[in-house]
């Protein structure tokens, strides 16, 4: 038998014989290569040869025909679908490139438990140039999302104990509790106001909860990161919320057509492209520097009023939330702390409230399934006496409606990484620092890993799933669970994996299902058509068309 070491060594690694050996390849006769479905390839056994990577299958070997491609038939909005489709016609592996952009997409777990093990100590993304580029020409410093190396694990192990640990979100979990509360209060508020319909003793009102999904998320945002509720409640809306909100859009929706194109050459074309992104990534970090320096300035005015220490922590005093821990602390320079709350606040908003728009819908149109939800929850907030961290460990079905939301909209349809050593894929040879992506939004609709897999199924993670789903991301980071061994992990993966994970992952989580929580336990959701919503990608996943919820009153 051939050692894949060998084979390695005899397979054309650079990038020049890649090109020359992929141009010689016609997309036509790549796309031709059908699988028929998605069960995956058996790995190299004895006697087998593991094949180049280049015969990978791919969509097409010149980047910038694809991309032309891609653009006229608007495609960026459908990449999810994209995806999914060509999975279907290549099979379990298959390589794209789009302008600048190579990847080789993946989606069976088997396979990103074997990409999770090569991505060594400081995994690597892609790297969002367009974002890099705005930070390097306005000289701003770079936070975790955008920074690789020794320089990103530094900043990022301070930033796993303000809001990674356990210890950390004890002390968060009632400032997002709050915020929850007084989210459902409001909401029942503007049920007994005018324009509801009553019926006996309940009232009914359907709406498009996505503006208050995102006044929420905001709220909550403020208030763990910097200890500061804005009172997006209020009757009267914030002008600066909303244009904080809408800057995050816009950064948002302009990311996926710049990531295949030289941000750098844009900017200097002043391209508008680039300048409506570059103008809106100034407006959040104005917005964020702004809190910054309130939070710092009072920060100051309680030390020097002898407050130092007691002001800090969840220890009964005042919370000055992450920015406050890591101003106290000291371990990070002001500029890195403001590059990491940016980048954290940035990742905050849209990341919550659009799954929480997906779920009150999937509750809302699968209505067994929400009153199992909310039964459980209800007894476990009766046994829990006012310890939500108890609360929500006693309703597996809160998390289970997360992760199912997730499982079928995950907020970002790709995790990436940089493989630190050659590995092999089904059988193929990935060379190390190929971009290999992870496709979550295929990687959920498959039946090849998820039986039924359009079913919304909040149970199916507590059973045969159970161990399977939590993978390595549920485990310290950095560290691969137990069943990550043998390829049944790594299905539960809309945060990520390992060590570079999201590090907002536990405020999302516990913001999510806190939301929900109340939410069951105040009011009975429905909806008019149980349809499937139309989901649109700009950088995150969203409905084509927020959907219309009706909240009955309990
Ligand atoms: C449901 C909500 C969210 C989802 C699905 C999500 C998803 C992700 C994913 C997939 C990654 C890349 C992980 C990897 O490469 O393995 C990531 C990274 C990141 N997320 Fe989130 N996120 C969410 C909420 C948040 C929140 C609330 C924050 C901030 C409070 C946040 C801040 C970040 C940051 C800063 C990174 C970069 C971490 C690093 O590179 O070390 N995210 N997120």
């Amino acid at each position: 038998m051939l050692s894949s070491a060998k084979l390695f060594h005899a397979a054309p690694t650079t990038s020049r014989t890649l090109c020359v050996s992929v141009a010689s390849l016609r997309a036509e006769e790549a796309l031709g290569l059908t699988h028929g479905g998605m069960v995956g390839r058996r790995k190299a056994g004895r006697g087998e040869r593991v094949r180049p990577f280049e015969e990978i299958p791919h969509t097409g070997s010149n980047g910038w025909v694809n991309l032309v491609r891609f653009w006229k038939a608007g495609k960026f909005s459908s990449m999810h679908k994209h995806m999914e489709e060509t999975f279907n016609t290549l099979g379990p592996i298959y390589r794209e490139h789009l302008g600048t952009l190579s990847t080789v997409n993946i989606l069976l777990p088997s396979d990103i438990g074997e990409l999770f093990r090569a991505e060594g100590f400081h995994p690597r993304r892609m790297t969002l140039e367009p974002w890099a580029t705005h930070r390097e020409t306005r000289q701003h410093c770079k936070g975790v999302f955008l920074k690789n190396g020794s320089e990103w694990r530094a900043d990022r192990l301070l930033l796993n104990r303000e809001v990674m640990i356990s210890a950390a979100v004890r002390r968060f979990l009632p400032l997002l509790d709050d915020v929850s509360r007084d989210f459902c209060r409001m909401l029942r508020t503007r049920l007994e106001a005018r324009g509801a319909v009553v019926e006996g003793d309940l009232r009914r009102m359907t709406l498009d909860p996505s503006p208050d999904l995102f006044r929420f998320a905001l709220e909550a945002s403020c208030h763990v990161l910097y200890g500061e509720r804005i009172g997006l409640f209020s009757s009267k809306p914030s002008r600066e919320a909303e244009q904080f909100i809408c800057a995050v859009e816009k950064m948002l929706a302009t990311t996926p057509p710049l990531l295949y194109l030289p941000s750098r050459l844009l900017h200097r074309l002043r391209a508008p492209l680039w300048t409506q992104h570059a103008t809106a990534w100034d407006y959040i970090f104005s917005h964020a520097q702004a809190r910054i320096e309130r939070g710092y300035e009072r920060l100051q005015s309680e030390w020097s009023g002898g407050a130092r220490g007691a002001v800090v922590g969840s220890g009964g005093g005042q919370c000055s939330g992450v920015l406050g821990q890591l101003l106290e602390k000291g371990q990070l320079s002001l500029e890195l702390i403001k590059a990491n709350i940016t980048e954290l606040m940035a990742g905050s908003v849209d990341t919550t409230a659009v799954p929480l728009q997906f779920a009150l819908f999937e509750l809302a149109r699968n209505p067994e399934v929400q009153e199992r939800v909310r039964e459980q929850v209800r007894s476990s907030w009766k046994r829990a006496a006012g310890d939500v961290h108890k609360a929500l460990q006693g309703a597996p079905l809160l998390k289970g409606t997360m992760r199912e939301t997730l499982r079928l909209y995950p907020v970002g349809i790709t995790v990436q990484r940089h493989p630190i050593r050659d590995i092999v894929l089904q059988n193929f040879h990935i060379p190390a620092e190929t971009l290999v992506q992870v496709c979550l939004y295929p990687l959920g609709r498959s039946s090849d890993v998820f039986p039924d897999p359009s079913r919304f199924d909040p149970s199916r993670w507590g059973r045969a799933e159970a161990g399977a789903g939590e993978g390595t991301g549920e485990g310290p980071p950095g560290q691969a669970g137990q069943d990550g061994q043998d390829g049944g992990a790594f299905r539960s993966l809309a945060f990520g994996f390992g060590a570079r994970q999201c590090v907002g992952r536990r405020i999302a989580e516990n913001e999510i299902q806190l939301l929900l929580a109340h939410i069951l336990q105040n009011f009975r959701l429905s909806v008019a058509s149980t349809d499937d919503l139309n989901t649109t990608y700009t950088f995150i996943l969203l409905p084509e068309r927020p959907p219309s919820i009706t909240f009955t009153t309990l």
